[in-house]
C-alpha cells in the first residue's frame, strides 16, 4: 500500500501569512486588458500611451517592439537545456560574493526564500560598481560574466539577445522621458557605464503554491524593466488604486515593461515603481527573462530639475546609484534581520 506522505515546506520559503497569495485570487480574464498594450510600431499619441500607462499602474507590456521574435524563442529555448543539467553541472557557474553573475539557485526577496533559480549576465560583459556598501569605501570592483560550457550556443545566443533588448530598452527610456515633457535623450547619459544586468528565471513545479512566491513581493530598483516571459502566467501587480494583486494577461510575443525605482525619483514621484510579485503553481514550470536597465555606478539619483519647483518641491534627497545597488544586493546570500535599502529611505519628509 502506497503511503501518503505529506511533505513540509522548507521554512525558509514560508512567506508572512500576509503576503500569501489567496485562494481565490482575481480571475486574469476578468481584468483582462487593464493593464494597457502599447504598439510600438505606430506613431500617434505613442508618448501620451505611454505616460498614462506609466502614471496609473506603472506596468504597460509593448507589442511590435522590433526584438525579432525568433531571437526570443532561441533565447528561451538555450536557456531552458541549461536549467535542464543536473545542480552540479549549473553550479559550475555558481554566483558568489566575489562573482556576482552567473548561476544561483538561493535568492531572498525581503528575506523569504524565491521558490527559483536563476542565471545573471551583465549586458555589457564587464561593468564596474563600489566593491562594499560602505558609504566611505571609495574601492570599486569589477564584475565580469560567467559562461557555462553547455549548450555551445548559450553565450552566442545570449548576447545577442541582449543586444537587442538593449536597443528597445533605450528606445522606451526616450520615450518615457517625452512623456514627462523633457528632451528624448535626457537620461542617455547616465547609462553610458550602465550595470544592467539580464536574468533567467526557472520556477519549478511547487506543492506550496500558497505559501511560497517564485519572488515575493517587491519593486524593482533600476530605471526600467523589460520582461519576457512565456505561456504559463504568474506575475501578479498591485494595482494602484485599490491595492488588489492583478495578474498581468499573457499576450504572446509581448513584452512587459515596468517602471523602476530610479524613474520614480527622477519623475519626483509622476511615475511610481509598482510592487509586483510571482506565483507558482504545483504542474507547470515557468521562464521569465527580465532585463533590468540600470544606470552607470557613478551616477547620483534625484529628481531632475525640470520637474521641481516651489510648489513641488525635491520629494528625494540624492542617493548614488552604485552604492545603493551593492546595499541591495547583500541580501542576495543569506538572510538579514533587517528592512533592504529602499528608497522611500531617501524621502524627503514633507
Ligand atoms: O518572473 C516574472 O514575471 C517577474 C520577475 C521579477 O519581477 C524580477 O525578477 O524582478
Ligand atoms: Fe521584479
Amino acid at each position: 500500500m502506497v503511503q501518503d506522505i505529506e511533505i513540509e515546506i522548507d521554512p525558509s520559503f514560508l512567506q508572512p501569512s500576509d503576503h500569501r497569495p489567496r485562494p481565490k485570487a482575481i480571475d486574469a480574464d476578468d481584468v483582462a486588458g487593464e493593464i494597457p498594450i502599447i504598439d510600438l510600431s505606430k506613431s500617434e499619441d505613442l508618448v501620451s500611451e505611454i505616460g498614462r500607462a506609466c502614471q496609473k499602474w506603472g506596468f504597460f507590456q509593448v507589442i511590435n517592439h522590433g526584438v525579432p521574435i525568433e531571437l526570443c524563442r532561441k533565447t528561451e529555448a538555450t536557456a531552458k537545456k541549461f536549467f535542464e543539467q543536473t545542480p552540479e553541472e549549473k553550479k559550475k557557474v555558481k554566483r558568489d560574493e566575489v562573482n556576482a553573475m552567473g548561476y544561483h539557485d538561493g535568492e531572498h526577496t525581503k528575506n523569504v526564500r524565491d521558490w527559483k533559480e536563476v542565471f545573471d549576465y551583465l549586458v555589457g560583459n564587464t561593468t564596474t560598481i563600489p566593491a562594499s556598501h560602505e558609504p566611505h569605501d571609495s574601492k570599486l570592483r569589477i564584475l565580469t560574466n560567467q559562461w557555462p560550457q553547455y549548450p555551445p550556443e548559450f553565450r552566442e545566443t545570449l548576447e545577442e539577445y541582449a543586444r537587442e533588448v538593449e536597443k528597445l530598452a533605450y528606445k522606451l527610456l526616450e520615450l518615457t522621458s517625452l512623456s514627462l515633457g523633457l528632451p528624448a535623450d535626457k537620461f542617455n547619459g547616465s547609462f553610458k557605464d550602465q550595470t544592467s544586468m539580464i536574468r533567467f528565471n526557472h520556477y519549478p513545479p511547487c506543492p506550496f503554491p500558497h505559501l511560497a512566491l517564485g519572488v515575493g513581493r517587491h519593486k524593482d530598483a533600476g530605471a526600467l524593466t523589460v520582461l519576457a516571459q512565456d505561456d504559463v502566467g504568474g506575475l501578479e501587480v498591485k494595482r494602484k488604486s485599490d491595492g488588489e494583486w492583478i495578474p498581468v494577461k499573457l499576450t504572446p510575443d509581448a513584452f512587459i515593461i515596468n517602471v523602476g525605482d530610479t524613474i520614480q525619483v527622477w519623475s519626483n514621484d509622476r511615475y511610481e515603481s509598482v510592487e509586483h510579485r510571482v506565483v507558482v503553481n504545483t504542474e507547470m514550470e515557468r521562464f521569465s527573462v527580465p532585463f533590468f536597465f540600470m544606470p552607470s555606478h557613478y551616477v547620483w539619483v534625484k529628481p531632475v530639475e525640470e520637474l521641481v519647483n516651489e510648489h513641488n518641491p525635491a520629494r528625494y534627497r540624492e542617493y548614488n546609484w552604485g552604492k545603493f545597488f551593492a546595499n541591495r544586493n547583500r541580501s542576495d546570500f543569506k538572510k538579514r534581520d533587517v528592512e533592504n535599502i529602499q528608497i522611500h529611505h531617501f524621502r524627503i519628509m514633507e
